[in-house]
């Protein structure tokens, strides 16, 4: 395809050449120090057992956890080796008619925790992206199968008549109603002063207040509930709410709009969010089968219109375009608060990570927000022709239609007038199709996982292919962010369980993936799908220490040790490595503690539970389930977390523990200060006072909560008495097994 005009480049990429020399240099220091640490504790274990001074099991425990802390914190060194950033210079694309098509796909699954009216902004922002509308095709799937959402799809098509020419008229950026209406919105439009704007401004907000009204009423006179949604039973339904026409009046072309609900049967496996995107693959290929695929979760708008352009800047790249497999932007959310204390944006993924995978081979895919190349999901078959027809059918199952498509790169089948029945299609999303095909393990999203992205994206990357990393300053997809600490601990577990399962898969990143790409980039991989092992030494670190401190058992070395300096050097090079990362990243001071906490809280529940999920899953006791998101909104809670008062009205299993460390660590170091106002051995149990301390310290808001707080979200007095009991438990249990042993 023809790139560039000329000889200028669509896109540059630099070497973050400072951040660069930090990281390297810190990675220098730190695994110094820790040999050292390492050669300390070895060392005890090759002393005579009378002269140690400490006993063999809290010992060994805890330098089990420092190796498995070194171990992650080295695979997360591969990130930090060689961070790129990058530009694009969409004014040098090729003309209007030289632009490939793209096709959108947006997943919703239910209309309750996945309000209508927020999916259809999402659906009428895509519609509007800045791109030749002949050339973009939306296609949302509803794995709901709810007629609320079928309705909102052709009320948002009747609007979108009149939204798509007047964000055109005048070049509007935000191109999602909710957003673009909102009173934080600053209207900056070149128009603002125009009289006439302002007028047409006005009129579409009335139509935009009648579209919401439509649905609104809709909800109600279908006396809508939990009920009356079928969920996982139902016949496939796909309606194409207009072939592409010309609008008279405003002579501008509407893309084409599809809705797709495939066929949900109780015993069928669907494969969750990719099986869902699989359909969507399938039907498209056999309407529009554009070369190229945006996916959308159903929150994340499009805050800007330039996105495809921007992709198409490394898509079109002859020098990397052909190994290119997707243009990822960073995961945005719209309701992020300025501490943000659950670090819902997930900061440091989608910012200093993404960016070090950029400078090895790209990104992992993140779920929404990339532009993929299409024939990077058939796998290596789609180009071996069609004179084997049947191999081709053993891989993309029977129809014909869609073997077809494979060659056919760009041709729209369904604006050549034929299918109007949409048979095919409907044979495409049916229960039956996949049955014998290799659809989720060969070809399209992979099934395997409930990180279908996570997974999906290392196998396109063990076969070879690569991705980019897009950051333009103004974000291009936003989205909603769980923002209460019960919904961020049930996502957090659904995650860590896949990634983890991923780790202990056929498809280990060190074993699978080293052989297969850069070893430095297998290194990133393994290191998401080990990070939930941070419980293990989390877990170690909230009580060993502290119980030993209780009974006077010293575990590390003394104020007056040489190697005392060794264990300062490297807390304090990790908590400082962390601030800067946080600082450079914009973060405050506050941030920083805030993913501290974040990070402790996480490890000790969720990375927990989705590490045993993961265990279960794999010996085959539990099944895997994804419960989506909630993204509608409850005033209580996003007003708890805008003033970073953490909410607690979680999960007994989540709070408990958490509560539980707390109590043991503020009774351990009450008893160590004692201890050391009596005894006098100060410098022998230094580290551990300071160690729990500093833990009492970063998790102040959990006491704040349990004693302090009277609002609705504080720590309720039962939750506080399954603490102490766990706690007493937790003591009873330690003693017996650590100190008499
Ligand atoms: O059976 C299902 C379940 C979910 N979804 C859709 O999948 C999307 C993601 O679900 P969400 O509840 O928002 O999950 P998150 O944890 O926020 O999603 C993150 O993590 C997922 C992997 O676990 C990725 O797929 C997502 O892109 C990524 O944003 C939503 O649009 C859902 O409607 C379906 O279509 N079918
Ligand atoms: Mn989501």
């Amino acid at each position: 395809m023809e790139a560039s005009q000329g000889t200028l480049p669509l896109n540059t990429c630099h070497v973050q050449k400072p951040l660069l020399i930090i990281n390297r240099l810190h990675m220098l220091l730190h695994s110094t120090a820790l040999g050292f640490l390492f050669y300390y504790r070895v060392r005890f274990l090759f002393q005579n057992p009378e002269n140690r001074g400490s006993h063999l099991l809290p010992w060994l425990l805890v330098f089990a956890s420092e190796i498995i802390l070194s171990f992650i914190w080295f695979l997360g060194q591969a990130y930090r080796w060689r961070p790129v950033s990058r530009c694009v210079f969409p004014e040098r694309l090729p003309g209007d008619d030289k632009l490939p098509a793209v096709d959108v796909f947006i997943c919703t699954a239910d209309p309750i925790k996945e309000p209508t009216i927020e999916v259809m902004n999402t659906v009428l922002s895509s519609m509007a992206l800045d791109y030749p509308q002949e050339k973009l095709h939306v296609y949302l799937s509803d794995d709901g199968c709810s007629p609320i959402t079928l309705y909102g799809m052709r009320k948002a098509f009747e609007f979108a008549r009149w939204w798509l020419p007047f964000c055109r008229r005048y070049r509007i950026k935000n191109r999602c109603p909710k957003a673009y209406f909102s009173s934080v919105e600053i209207d900056d439009s070149d128009f603002v002063r125009s009289s006439l704007y302002m007028e047409d401004k006005q009129k579409i907000k009335g139509k935009y207040e009648a579209f919401k009204e439509d649905i609104q009423t809709f909800i109600k006179d279908k006396a809508f509930s939990k009920d009356s949604i079928t969920v996982g039973d139902h016949s496939p339904v796909i309606e194409v709410m207009q072939e592409n026409i010309i609008d008279d009046v405003d002579n501008v072309k509407m893309p084409l709009l599809v809705y797709v609900s495939r066929e949900r049967k109780p015993f069928s496996p669907h494969h969750f969010k990719a099986g869902a995107l699989n359909a969507l693959l399938r039907v498209s290929a056999v309407m529009s089968n554009s070369p190229y695929i945006l996916v959308l979760d159903c929150d994340m708008f499009c805050n800007d219109a330039t996105s495809a352009r921007y992709a198409m800047c490394f898509h079109l790249d002859p020098k990397i375009s052909s190994t290119l497999a997707f243009v990822q932007f960073p995961q945005k959310f719209h309701n992020i608060s300025k501490n943000d204390i659950y670090d819902s944006q997930l900061r440091s993924l989608f910012t200093l990570q993404w960016q070090g995978m950029d400078g090895l081979k790209g990104p992992v895919l993140s779920g929404t927000g990339f532009y993929m190349k299409r024939v990077s999901l058939y796998g290596n078959h789609a180009n071996e022709g069609r004179t084997h027809m049947l191999p081709l059918q053993e891989y993309f199952g029977s129809s014909n239609e869609f073997i077809n498509s494979l060659t056919q790169n760009d041709t729209s089948v369904f604006s050549s007038g034929q299918n109007t029945l949409l048979e095919e299609p409907h044979l495409l999303v049916s229960c039956r199709y996949e049955i014998g095909t290799k659809w989720g393990q060969d070809v399209g999203f992979l099934y395997d996982s409930v990180v279908e992205d996570f997974l999906t994206g290392f196998i396109l990357h063990c076969n070879g292919w690569t991705s980019v990393f897009c950051e333009p300053s103004r974000p291009q997809f936003l989205g909603t962010a769980t923002t209460n600490l019960n919904d961020v601990l049930i996502q957090g577990t659904r995650w860590y369980s896949g990634l983890f399962e991923n780790g202990i898969s056929k498809f280990c990143p060190l074993i699978y993936g080293s052989l297969r790409m850069p070893l430095l980039q297998s290194l990133c991989f393994a290191e998401l799908t080990y990070f939930p092992l941070y419980c293990l030494p989390l877990w170690c670190f909230a009580t060993i220490p502290q119980l030993c401190l209780l009974n006077g058992i010293p575990l590390y070395p003394k104020v007056t040790d040489p190697y005392f300096i060794i264990f300062l050097f490297i807390f304090v090079s990790s908590l400082s490595k962390h601030l800067l990362e946080v600082f450079l990243t914009g973060g405050t001071l506050q941030k920083w503690i805030n993913e501290q906490r974040i990070w402790m809280m996480k490890s000790t529940t969720c990375h927990l539970y989705g590490c045993l999920d993961a265990l279960l899953k794999k010996i085959g006791i539990r099944e895997a389930s994804f419960l989506p998101t909630n993204k509608a909104e409850d005033d209580e809670q996003t007003l708890l977390y805008q003033i970073d008062k953490y909410n607690f009205r979680a999960s007994n299993i989540f709070i408990v523990p958490m509560l539980a460390l707390l109590t043991i660590n503020i009774c351990c170091l009450v008893v160590g200060v004692y201890r050391v106002i009596l005894v006098g051995d100060w410098g022998k149990m230094l580290i551990q006072n300071v160690l729990a301390g500093f833990i009492i310290t970063v998790n102040y808001p959990v006491i704040e909560g349990a004693v302090i707080r009277k609002d609705k979200g504080r720590i309720s007095q039962s939750v506080a008495i399954h603490a102490i009991l766990a706690t007493m438990f937790l003591l009873a249990f330690y003693k017996l097994v650590l100190v008499n042993v």
